[in-house]
């Protein structure tokens, strides 16, 4: 499994948590919490189970909202424009939001669609094979394996070409293999001037990676 999806290198972008405070039940998550990012940077949340790095994830996509501080994506509060900002994101949440009736390649046409992608059949094919998943592009999505699955979520952040990905523990599921192509795809990503943010137990071999310890 090897990266080679070409798109346009990105203009200069930033993305910043400026003093985030999160609260969950009658727990602080983390306050004054603060970060930036600029195009070719990628930030490894990382902590033990329930610290809290899917609650910071899920705020820095605009999922929710965090009792104190802002998130700046290019200069802006997210909510200032969240059109603009949805469409420069890709969030890849625990669930991997695959249609299971569809085959891979439906999926993937049909989220080029919606993100108003023109993307072809052709290209969507070449990202599926690119991943490991020769022969199995036009099965149901329920009959693929678990890794399988990640797979065909791996192709479409391939194939969507936005700046900024946030990737919650994008490794679950993929074997050795997977993993180095999924790494491989986040370098050619930064590469391009895109920006990473993502979760993961791991370590991680990324070039330049900076570390976010909860
Ligand atoms: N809506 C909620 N109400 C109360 N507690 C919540 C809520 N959402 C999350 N929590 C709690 O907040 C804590 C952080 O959860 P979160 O999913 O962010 O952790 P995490 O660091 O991603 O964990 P893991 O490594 O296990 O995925 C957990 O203790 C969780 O139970």
């Amino acid at each position: 499994m090897t990266a080679h999806i070409s798109h346009p290198p990105f203009s200069a972008q930033s993305f910043q948590a400026k003093n985030l405070t999160c609260v969950r039940g009658d727990q602080t998550l983390f306050a004054s919490l603060s970060f930036a990012l600029t195009s070719g940077e990628c930030l490894h949340v990382r902590g033990e189970n329930g610290v809290g790095k899917t609650s910071l994830l899920r705020l820095l996509a605009g999922l929710s909202q965090p009792e104190q501080g802002e998130v700046i994506w290019n200069a802006s509060n997210i909510k200032s424009d969240r059109e603009a900002f949805h469409q420069a994101l890709c969030f890849l949440g625990h669930r991997d939001a695959l249609k299971e009736d569809l085959s891979a390649l439906e999926n993937l046409m049909m989220y080029a669609t919606l993100g108003a992608s023109n993307s072809s059949r052709e290209s969507a094919l070449q990202c599926l094979w690119q991943f490991g998943l020769r022969g199995r592009e036009d099965l149901p999505v329920h009959y693929l394996s678990a890794g399988q699955k990640k797979r065909v979520v791996i192709a479409r952040i391939a194939m969507r070409g936005v700046p900024l990905w946030i990737l919650d523990e994008p490794f679950n599921a993929l074997d050795s293999q997977g993993v180095q192509g999924f790494i491989g795809l986040v370098e050619q990503h930064l590469s391009r001037g895109g920006i990473a943010v993502l979760t993961g137990h791991q370590e991680l071999g990324i070039t330049g990676l900076r570390a976010l310890q909860l």
